[in-house]
C-alpha cells in the first residue's frame, strides 16, 4: 500500500486534505485521527506535523508527503527525498525583517542575532551568502516579538499578507530568502525509495490533473480560416488546439485550454484578431 504523509495542523493542513479529496482520495473527518486507510485507492494516509514530513519521507518510511518548500529546506533532508511538484497553495515568502529603518540589506547583519523558527534554512542561507558571525536564535513561534524583547536584532519568518509584521512595527529588508508553497515530496535514492511506484505515479498524475483543472479554463471560439494562424499563436493550448470545421467553410471552431488568470485578456486579444462567439467553460477534472 502507498504511504502518504499529510500535515495534521497549521496553515497547510486543510488545503492539503482538500486537494487530495479533489483527486478522489478519502480523507479524515475527525482531526484526532492519525491514520486513515483508503482501501479503494490502496493508500494509507498519515497525519503528521508538517515539519516532520520530510524526515519520514527521507528515511523511506513514507513514500510521498505534502509539506512546505521552506519546511522541507529547513529539515535539511539532502538525501532520500526530493520535491516532485509545487501544489499552488500555502504560498508565502521567507524573509528578513526588523523594526522600520534599522537595516537595509542582509549585508548589515554581520555579527548580529537573527531569531527564527526555521534555523536550518536560515543558517544554510547565511553560509551561502558569506555573511560572517551571524548568530541564529531558534524560537518556536511569535518571532515578531523577539527584537522588542531583546533576544535578537532581526528576524526571519514567513510573510504571507505582511499584516503580522505591520502590526509589530516591522518591515522586510534584503533579498527574499525563499519563495515557498506547499509541495509534494517523494522518497528517492538508495536509502529510501517508493514502495508502490504505480500508486505513487497515479497520485502524482491525479494531483497534476487537479492543478490543471484549477488553473486552466476551456476557451472556444469561431474564426475565419484566414485569421486562424494569428489566433492560434494567442491560444496555443497545452499541446495543440482542436480545430473543427463549420457549415460555413470559410470559418472554423477552435478549442484550446488557457490559463484561467488570463481569460479576459485573451478574449480581448482574440476578439481584436477577428474571433467571435468566444465561450469559456471551467474544467471540472482533467488528466493531462
Ligand atoms: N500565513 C502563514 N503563516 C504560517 N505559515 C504559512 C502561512 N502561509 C503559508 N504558510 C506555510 O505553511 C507552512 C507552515 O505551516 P505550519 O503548520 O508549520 O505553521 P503554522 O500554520 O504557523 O502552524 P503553527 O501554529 O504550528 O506554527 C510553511 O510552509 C509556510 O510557508
Ligand atoms: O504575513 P501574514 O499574513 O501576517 O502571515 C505570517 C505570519 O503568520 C504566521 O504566524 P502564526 O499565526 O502561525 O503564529 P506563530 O508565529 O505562532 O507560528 C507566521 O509565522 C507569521 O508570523
Ligand atoms: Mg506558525
Amino acid at each position: 500500500m502507498l504511504r502518504v504523509a499529510v500535515p495534521n495542523k497549521g496553515a497547510l493542513s486543510e488545503a492539503a486534505m482538500e486537494i487530495l479529496r479533489e483527486a478522489g482520495y478519502l480523507q479524515r473527518r475527525d482531526r484526532k485521527e492519525l491514520v486513515l486507510v483508503d482501501e479503494e485507492n490502496g493508500v494509507e494516509f498519515f497525519y503528521l506535523r508538517p515539519k516532520d514530513v520530510a524526515i519520514y519521507v527521507g528515511q523511506g518510511i513514507i513514500d510521498l508527503g505534502i509539506t512546505g518548500r521552506d519546511l522541507f529546506s529547513d529539515a535539511q533532508v539532502t538525501t532520500g527525498a526530493e520535491e516532485v511538484m509545487g501544489l499552488g497553495f500555502g504560498r508565502a515568502t521567507f524573509r528578513l525583517a526588523a523594526p522600520k529603518g534599522r537595516f537595509s540589506s542582509e549585508q548589515d547583519l554581520a555579527g548580529k542575532r537573527i531569531a527564527t523558527t526555521y534555523d536550518g534554512l536560515l543558517a544554510g542561507w547565511f553560509a551561502d551568502q558569506q555573511i560572517p558571525d551571524v548568530e541564529v536564535v531558534h524560537l518556536d513561534g511569535a518571532v515578531e516579538s523577539a527584537v522588542r524583547l531583546g533576544v535578537a536584532d532581526a528576524i526571519a519568518d514567513v510573510v504571507e499578507t505582511g499584516n503580522t509584521l505591520k502590526a509589530a512595527g516591522m518591515e522586510t529588508f534584503g533579498r527574499p530568502i525563499l519563495e515557498s508553497e506547499a509541495i509534494l515530496i517523494s522518497a528517492t535514492g538508495e536509502r529510501s525509495s517508493v514502495g508502490d511506484q504505480n500508486g505513487a505515479d497515479r497520485m502524482i498524475r491525479r494531483l497534476q490533473g487537479v492543478l490543471t483543472a484549477r488553473h486552466y479554463v476551456m476557451m472556444e471560439y469561431d474564426v475565419r480560416r484566414s485569421d486562424l494562424e494569428a489566433v492560434m499563436a494567442v491560444t496555443p493550448g497545452l499541446e495543440s488546439p482542436t480545430i473543427s470545421s463549420l457549415a460555413d467553410e470559410n470559418w472554423v471552431a477552435v478549442r484550446s485550454m488557457v490559463p484561467a488568470k488570463k481569460t479576459n485578456q485573451l478574449m480581448d486579444e482574440l476578439y481584436e484578431l477577428g474571433a467571435r462567439a468566444i465561450l469559456v467553460t471551467s474544467i471540472k477534472a482533467s488528466r493531462v
